[in-house]
C-alpha cells in the first residue's frame, strides 16, 4: 500500500514557520504582511474556501481584508477596486478568486493586480520569471506539490513527470517547476494519445484534469508518487462527496505514495497562499528574500 502524504500535516508545518516569520516582521521591521480576497458572485464552494483564506491569515498573524461584490458587478467597478487595494499600503497580496462570471475578462484583471501584490503568481510578469530566471511568485498550488514531492523524494533529478492537464493554473507552471528540479517533463492533455501508456511511465504522476476519478490503479507504474489535484464534488450513495482525479483505491495499490483528496493538495494550496503574501510583503518593505 501506497504511503499517504498528509497535505493537512505539511500545511501546518509551513504555516507554523510562517507564524515565526510574521513575528519576527513584526518585532523586527513593523511589518503585518497584509492579504485582500476579492470575491465576485455567491457560489457557495467559493464562499466557504474563502472564509477559510481568511481565518487562516489571521491565524499565522498577518492582516486579512476581505471584498465580496455581486455576481452582476461590472469590470470597470472590478477594476477600481483593484486599483485602490494596488495602492494600499496594508495590503501586500491581492487574491482575486476565480472563475469570474462571464461578462468580466478574466486576463484583464488578473493582469490589473500590480505583480509585486500577485499572489497566485497568475500575473504575465510572475508567468515569464517562472520560465526565465524563477525569481517571481510561484502559483500556489504547483508550489504546495513541489514541496510535498521534494519532501517525500529528496532531489527529483532525471525523474520521468508526466502532468495530465494544461492548465495556466496548474498543469503548465507545475511543468516549469519540475523541469527547474530537473524532471524530465511531459504534459498530457484531453487529446493525447496513449494517456494510459504514457501515465504508466511516469516516475511522479500529477493529475490536475478536473475528472473524478479518472486515472486508474493500472495507469499507474509500480512505486510512483502521484500528486492528486482534482478536487471533484460527486454524489455518490444520496451523498456530496469530494474526490479527486484519481481513482484512490485502486491507486494506493499501486503507487508508492499519493495525495489524497480531501487532504492533500488543498490545504497545501492554501498555506502556499500565505507563504506568498509573506513573500510579497518582504520584497515590497525592501527585506532581503534570502535572509529567512
Ligand atoms: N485566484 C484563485 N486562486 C486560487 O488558488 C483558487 C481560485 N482562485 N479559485 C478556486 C480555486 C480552488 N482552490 C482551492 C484551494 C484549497 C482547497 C482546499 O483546501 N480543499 C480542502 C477541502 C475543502 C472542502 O471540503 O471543500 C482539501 O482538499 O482538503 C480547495 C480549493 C483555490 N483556488
Ligand atoms: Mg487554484
Amino acid at each position: 500500500m501506497a504511503t499517504v502524504i498528509n497535505g493537512k500535516e505539511h500545511a501546518q508545518q509551513l504555516r507554523d514557520n510562517l507564524a515565526i516569520e510574521v513575528s519576527k516582521l513584526k518585532s523586527d521591521h513593523a511589518l503585518v504582511p497584509g492579504l485582500a480576497v476579492v470575491l465576485v458572485g455567491e457560489d457557495p464552494a467559493s464562499q466557504i474556501y474563502v472564509r477559510n483564506k481568511a481565518k487562516q491569515t489571521v491565524e499565522v498573524g498577518m492582516k486579512s481584508f476581505e471584498h465580496r461584490l455581486d455576481t452582476d458587478t461590472d469590470e470597470v467597478t472590478l477594476l477600481d477596486l483593484i486599483a485602490s487595494l494596488n495602492a494600499d499600503d496594508a495590503v501586500h497580496g491581492i487574491l482575486v478568486q476565480l472563475p469570474l462570471p462571464p461578462h468580466i475578462d478574466e486576463f484583464k484583471v488578473i493582469n490589473a493586480v500590480s505583480h509585486d501584490k500577485d499572489v497566485d503568481g497568475f500575473h504575465l510578469m510572475n508567468v515569464g520569471r517562472l520560465n526565465t530566471d524563477g525569481g517571481g511568485v510561484v502559483p500556489c498550488t504547483p508550489l504546495g506539490s513541489l514541496m510535498m514531492l521534494k519532501s517525500q523524494l529528496g532531489d527529483l533529478t532525471g525523474l520521468n513527470a508526466v502532468i495530465v492537464g494544461r492548465s495556466n493554473i496548474v498543469g503548465k507552471p507545475m511543468a516549469a517547476l519540475l523541469l527547474k528540479a530537473n524532471c524530465t517533463v511531459t504534459i498530457a492533455h484531453s487529446r493525447t494519445k496513449n494517456l494510459e501508456e504514457l501515465c504508466r511511465t511516469a516516475d511522479i504522476l500529477v493529475a490536475a484534469v478536473g475528472r473524478p476519478r479518472m486515472i486508474q490503479g493500472d495507469w499507474i507504474k509500480p512505486g510512483a508518487t502521484v500528486i492528486d489535484v482534482g478536487i471533484n464534488r460527486i454524489e455518490e450513495n444520496g451523498a456530496t462527496k469530494l474526490v479527486g482525479d484519481v481513482d484512490y483505491l485502486s491507486a494506493s495499490e499501486v503507487a508508492g505514495a499519493i495525495t489524497p483528496v480531501p487532504g492533500g493538495v488543498g490545504p497545501m494550496t492554501i498555506a502556499c497562499l500565505l507563504h506568498n503574501t509573506v513573500q510579497q510583503a518582504k520584497r515590497i518593505a525592501g527585506i532581503d528574500l534570502s535572509d529567512q
